[in-house]
């Protein structure tokens, strides 16, 4: 490094030093302030406008006072096979967070380290250390080759808040254990049930049932929201099958538990500063308290409705009928790694709250569909010509092999929307294609690049289903992973193929969805989560 930059960087050391200080006592003041003095909202709010100005400066003044970035490291240091990745310039307090600004989705940035440091970029991310894992073989090896290394997830002080002050209650974001591989064996049997099993059949049956009742409720042309119908189709079809409880569509504890559902699912799809820089946390305390309150009245709803009495009715010896049932034995039989009831709850609560998952996966797709009549019309195509064949009025999930258009749709859907892996953690020192990882580093495999690039697919921004069909077949390339794979890969990506496709065949099949006129059906990408206003769309039955 010259002299010049020597000296730049001491300054803008000392700087930054100076601005940290001032805006940390400035933040911790704040909450402070809030909690004794100041019972005004309005200054409270010119403070946090005033401390979010200070840290665009800051961050402004950043990128302006030091652009030179550390090479990537210089071929002699790279023979050694246990060195640091080569990466983006680290700065103090921030690490490399400004490298992530302007970009749509921060995957795109963890797309460009890939062009400029190679598969394996090491970066800080405010006091995280991080690793970006680009390439199929490099996410490979992480997910699947030396996953026993890199099985843990982040320990964001948000994820213990949310899941009542520990992260080990939570399905996705607890660290590996024996506990968590025995809550995995034990969902295998509903969230992946077999083909032409029995599990499969009472799927089918609930779903079909299930949509019969919404669309008896939708006659002639109309105006629909589509998010509370696709919404609350999937939280029936889950409440039913993971545990024999239908709730009443205007049961006011069915609004609530969809609704609760539905903004807990939006928060944890949100990436915030704070999660890096935990001095900003006082800023998210009082929605991460409303996110507890939250998660605390879905318990409540669900030990009211769904479980009632079964804990205290269940005999053991009796075969499992549903979720609910294996969780019950599992706790009291006491075979396998403890489980306590406390703990099964939460379980049950994250899986019933999958149907967000697929529920926002749904308006996303039928944002892209009505913005492409042609794609609608073929799976109506379809549906029609199975529904002719078999000489029924429904389409069945096992009708999935004789639709496969309507199958790259949804695989389309899924590629455009690119929602990241969920970060995996290092449990020890380890490697990663070559270069050293410490224990406890954060590393983000970035699947937004295997989706979405250009060397991967032809025009990869264009919402063309047919790239997934050779012959009139279904064919899914290597690199798409869009569930994640290995030890901790989604446990419901079964679920989302099952319910999307009968629910997109069975209201198409019924009805023309068509746009609303003025309407942005622009999709966002880059996470799952839709906001609670989304689309509308004009709905016209077919046979009018
Ligand atoms: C469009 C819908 C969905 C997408 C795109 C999706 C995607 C993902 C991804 C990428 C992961 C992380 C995989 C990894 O770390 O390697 C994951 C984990 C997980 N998903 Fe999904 N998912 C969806 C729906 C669902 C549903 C419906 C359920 C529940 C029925 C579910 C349950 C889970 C669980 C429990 C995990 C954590 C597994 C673990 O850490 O051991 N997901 N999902």
């Amino acid at each position: 490094m010259d002299s010049v930059s020597h000296s730049l960087l001491n300054t803008s050391s000392t700087a930054y030093l100076m601005v940290s200080c001032c805006l940390l006592t400035l933040l911790m003041l704040l909450h402070e302030l809030k909690q004794k003095v100041i019972a005004s909202s309005d200054v409270y709010q010119a403070l946090r406008e005033l401390a979010a100005s200070a840290l665009a400066l800051f961050i402004r003044n950043d990128t302006e006072v030091a652009s030179a970035e550390v090479a990537p490291a210089s071929n002699a240091e790279q023979d050694s096979l246990l060195q640091r990745a080569p990466g983006p310039r680290n700065y103090p307090i921030i690490g490399a967070l400004k490298e992530l600004n302007g970009y749509e989705v921060p995957y795109q940035a963890f797309s460009e380290f890939g062009k400029r440091y190679g598969p394996v970029t090491a970066l800080r991310l405010g006091s995280v250390n991080a690793v970006v894992v680009n390439g199929i073989e490099t996410i490979k090896e992480v997910l699947i080759n030396r996953v026993q290394h890199f099985d843990s997830r982040p320990n964001f002080r948000r994820y213990q808040l949310l899941f009542s002050g520990n992260k080990e209650n939570s399905l996705a974001f607890c660290d590996w254990s024996e506990l968590q591989k025995a809550r995995r064996d034990m969902l295998v049997p509903h969230t992946f049930p077999r083909n032409f099993s029995g599990r499969f059949h009472e799927l089918n049956d609930i779903v079909v049932d299930e949509i019969g009742q919404i669309m008896g409720g939708v006659g002639r042309e109309a105006t629909v929201a589509i998010k509370p119908l696709v919404l609350g189709i999937c939280a029936n079809v889950f409440a039913q099958y993971f545990g024999s409880y239908r709730f009443e569509a205007q049961d006011p504890r069915f609004q609530q538990l969809l609704g609760n559902f539905d903004q807990i699912f939006w928060e944890v799809n949100q990436g915030y500063a704070a999660d890096f820089l935990p001095f900003l946390l006082p800023l998210h305390r009082q929605n991460l308290k409303r996110m507890d309150r939250l998660a605390e009245e879905i318990r409540h709803v669900i030990l009211e409705t769904i479980i009632g009495d079964r804990y205290e009715r269940w005999t053991e010896g009796s075969e499992p009928r549903d979720y609910v049932d294996s969780l019950i034995d599992h706790v009291k039989s006491k075979c396998g790694p403890a489980l306590e009831w406390e703990t099964a709850l939460f379980a049950l609560e994250d899986i019933i709250g999958g149907h967000s998952a697929v529920g926002n996966f749904l308006v996303k797709a039928f944002g892209y569909i009505v913005q492409h009549p042609e794609v609608q019309q073929r799976i109506q195509a379809e549906a029609d010509g199975v529904l002719e064949r078999h000489g029924k009025q429904m389409i069945e999930l096992h009708d999935r092999t004789e639709m496969p258009y309507t199958e790259a749709v949804i695989m389309e859907a899924l590629r455009l929307i690119a929602s990241p892996i969920v970060p995996h953690v290092a449990n020890q020192d380890s490697h990663i294609g070559g270069y050293a990882v410490e224990k406890d580093t954060l590393i983000f495999l970035n699947n937004y690049d295997l989706s979405m690039s250009p060397e991967l697919w032809d025009a990869p921004e264009r919402f063309t289903p047919e790239r997934f069909l050779q012959g009139g077949r279904l064919v899914k390339p290597d690199h798409f992973i869009p569930f994640g794979a290995g030890r901790r890969s989604c446990m419901g990506y079964r679920m989302t193929q099952l319910l999307s496709f009968s629910i997109l065949a069975n209201l198409l099949r019924s009805y023309t969805i068509g746009p609303v006129e003025g309407q942005d059906y622009r999709v966002p990408v880059g996470s799952l989560a839709m906001p609670e206003q989304s689309y509308t769309f004009t709905v016209m039955p077919r046979s009018c």
